[in-house]
This record gives C-alpha cells, sequence and structure tokens, in this order.
C-alpha cells in the first residue's frame, strides 16, 4: 500500500478578496502562509516524510510546499515543478471579482463558468498582457499549450500526462509523493483518480491547504481517502 498526499494552496490573496485567479501569479494572503505552516505541522505529527514534492509554476503553491516541508525539517527533498499543474486558466475572468461577475453575468451563467467541466469562461487573446505567452516562465510551452481559455476536460488533459509521466513513476518507484497543487487542477487529478462523472465532479470542492491523503494499492488504484486535520 502506498500513500500520497494531494494538497491545494493555503489561502492567496485574490481568494480573500474573493477574485478569479487562474494564472495570475498572486501570493499567499497572511492566513494562507499561517495554513501551509499548521498543514506542516499536522504532516509531521502523524509521522509522514516524503522523498519528492510536485507541484505548479504559481508561486501559491511552490510557497506552500516550501513552508510544509519547513516544518517536516525537509528542505532538502526534490521538488519538480510544471506548468501542467497550474490552476484552471480562467480566460477573461481571472482579476474579477466573483460578486460583480455574478451582478453582470447572473448566477447561473457563473456556476455553470465556474463548475461545469465542459463550459469555457470568456477568452483572452494574444494582445492582453494576461496572456501567458509573454510570461517568460512559459516560454518553452508551444503555441497550442498556451491557453486563452480552458475548461476542466482540458485542465485535466494537460494535468495527466504528467501525472503518467512523472508522478505515477515516481510512485512505482516507491517514492513518496507530496503534490501542492490548485482547486481545479487537483479537482481534474481527483476526477480522474476516482473516476467521478461529470456530475460529481461539479459538486467536487477543495479547501485550502488540508492534506488529502490517498492509500493506493500496488496497481496505484485507490484503497481510501481521507483529509488529515
Ligand atoms: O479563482 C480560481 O482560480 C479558482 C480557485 O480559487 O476559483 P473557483 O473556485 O471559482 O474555480
Amino acid at each position: 500500500m502506498q500513500k500520497l498526499v494531494l494538497i491545494r494552496h493555503g489561502e492567496s490573496v485574490f481568494n480573500q478578496q474573493n477574485r478569479f485567479t487562474g494564472w495570475e501569479d498572486v501570493d499567499l494572503s497572511d492566513k494562507g502562509y499561517e495554513q501551509a505552516h499548521n498543514a506542516g505541522k499536522i504532516l509531521n505529527k502523524n509521522g509522514y516524510n516524503f522523498d519528492i514534492g510536485f507541484t505548479s509554476y504559481l508561486k501559491r503553491s511552490i510557497k506552500t510546499l516550501h513552508y510544509m516541508l519547513e516544518e517536516l525539517d525537509h528542505l532538502w527533498i526534490p521538488v519538480e515543478k510544471s506548468w501542467r499543474l497550474n490552476e484552471r486558466f480562467y480566460g477573461a475572468l481571472q482579476g474579477l471579482n466573483k460578486d460583480e461577475t455574478i451582478a453582470q453575468y447572473g448566477e447561473e451563467q457563473v456556476l455553470k463558468w465556474r463548475r461545469d467541466p465542459n463550459e469555457h469562461p470568456p477568452a483572452i487573446t494574444k494582445e492582453d498582457p494576461r496572456y501567458p505567452g509573454h510570461d517568460l516562465r512559459y516560454k518553452d510551452l508551444t503555441e497550442r499549450e498556451l491557453p486563452l481559455t480552458e475548461n476542466l476536460s482540458e485542465t485535466m488533459d494537460r494535468v495527466l500526462p504528467f501525472w503518467n509521466e512523472r508522478i505515477v513513476r515516481a510512485m512505482r518507484r516507491n517514492q513518496k509523493v507530496i503534490i501542492v497543487a490548485h482547486g481545479n487542477s487537483l479537482r481534474s487529478l481527483i476526477k480522474y483518480i476516482d473516476n467521478l462523472n461529470d456530475e460529481e465532479v461539479t459538486s467536487l470542492e477543495i479547501p485550502t491547504a488540508v492534506p488529502l491523503v490517498y492509500e493506493l494499492d500496488e496497481g496505484l488504484n485507490r484503497i481510501r481517502h481521507y483529509y488529515l486535520e
């Protein structure tokens, strides 16, 4: 039996301000910083240790992983970052306040943009300053990989190659893995691991900075999962 730990980054400044975030590289709030340290303490108290960490290219996740590893006295383990674990790209909604967006477009439409796995938020153009093609960290991505908008299914399509090629490979070598990522990149991964249908994933909400443990069998099939509090 193997244990895999998944965790959503601590509260970000945009979470606190109730704004759509996506690939906007906002920092942790003070509360998020506390949450990250606390998550590390919880893992420490429960006797967890890790051989490798995986996270995204976004600082709210990178810092959450760092602070957790600090609590575990594990800052020395290798950490692999990938844009594939980034949050779902929220298109033209990125940076907007969620309540103001509801006032403008209505609750039903905004809920669809947020939770319907096949619904695209409005797209940005390549001239938009939020286009990842302007950002050095994405310089190795092909034009097809650079999003203008993304639905959850497309997020899943870019998360899974990283899951299969890097994370599964590490677990097959019996490495103990921790993944720090984002609300929607984790929802897409959990949809895959738990084989959830579209309706089930719509109602799946993941709290910030609470370690979610997956127990997996030899074939890396899920036995059970639970949050550590
Ligand atoms: O803004 C975002 O990128 C995400 C996560 O914070 O929000 P939502 O819950 O609407 O998918």
